[in-house]
């Protein structure tokens, strides 16, 4: 596997500069009104090595919220409180459906399908509520950000939480169709308030990378680093970044990008090459899957060019 510093910049400023001339750059998220204010040109990428440096290009500096990339965050948390408990309330197959869907939900008896889509999400949020009040449980979800990341200045894009909970009629449905098969504990609203927050943690593709190196290296926080989740516990996270990551185009970002990853609505992606690097990749334009475009496509050169790829 390839560590070379000079070739890593090399190769990722090379990927934004070949994405900064493509002219297909895929649809801003518009469900969210404020996602909607998000220029498709953005484009950035950041690499974190196991020494925690950091090597970026592009717009990685830009901060945006990170969205469903923090459901990796939240269920490193809930089975940390609740161990293999957690999969009684939630599957891990891949959903082959949209992330907002409910269809599977009716056929399934209310147990969502994975940790990822939506509604599985909402039920591993719902778990963290049953040992904080939801104050305090926004409070831990940042405090794990940042102290993954190592970075206080890690924090939530009010505006854009405030904006999902005015217009996020879907998740408001698939919450209550969780309630309605004993899957929901809290009040729907009291959950997804909390989820909704989770979601508008405002990171730059740095502190992303950074966050989600735990993952790359065993649990750890890569040399010398303490020990954030058990070397298991990571590989089964990203496995399931790997196999429903990505919704119904896991299966088209494993064959062509080829690494464990978690996209958000907003454009991030987290991409886990095991054992060499942590990639965080931002550019909003998204495909119809909900997944960034450009950003797909630069980890795409990246991982190629650098022999990334886990297979
Ligand atoms: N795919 C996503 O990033 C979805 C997250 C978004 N907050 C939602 O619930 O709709």
């Amino acid at each position: 596997m390839n560590v070379d510093r000079e070739q890593i910049s090399k190769t990722i400023n090379n990927a934004i500069e070949n994405a900064s001339t493509r002219a297909v750059r895929g649809e801003v998220a518009s469900y969210i009104p404020e996602l909607a204010k998000a220029n498709p040109q953005k484009a950035g990428i950041a690499v974190t090595l196991s020494s925690g440096d950091t090597f970026g290009a592009g717009d990685f500096e830009d901060q945006s919220t990170i969205q469903s990339v923090s459901k990796v965050f939240t269920l490193a948390m809930a089975l940390g409180t609740v161990g293999d408990g957690l999969w009684s309330r939630v599957g891990r197959e891949p959903s082959g459906s949209a992330f907002d869907s409910i269809l599977q939900l009716e056929h399934e008896r209310g147990i969502p399908r994975n940790p990822f889509v939506n509604a599985g999400a909402i039920v591993v949020t719902d778990e963290i509520l049953a040992n904080y009040q939801p104050k305090e449980a926004l409070g831990e979800i940042v405090r794990f950000a940042r102290s993954l990341a190592q970075d206080d200045t890690i924090h939530i894009d009010k505006a854009v939480a405030r904006s999902e909970t005015q217009t996020g009629h879907r998740n408001r449905a698939l919450a209550n169709y969780l309630l309605s098969f004993n899957n929901l504990r809290n009040e729907p609203d009291l959950t997804l308030g909390v989820y909704y927050h989770q979601c508008a943690l405002s990171m730059s593709c740095a502190q992303l990378s950074r966050a989600g190196r735990f993952l790359a290296f065993g649990g750890g926080l890569g040399t010398g680093g303490a020990q954030i989740v058990a070397k298991k516990r990571a590989k089964r996270i990203a496995a399931i970044m790997l196999t429903c990551g990505h919704y119904d185009g896991s299966g088209d970002f494993a064959y062509r990008v080829g690494v464990p990853a978690k996209s958000g609505v907003s454009g991030m992606i987290l991409a886990i090459v095991p054992n060499v690097a942590s990639i965080a990749v931002w550019s909003p334009g998204l495909d119809k899957q909900g997944n960034s475009l450009i950003g797909t496509q630069i980890l795409e050169e990246v991982v190629e060019a650098l022999d990334w790829s886990i297979f």
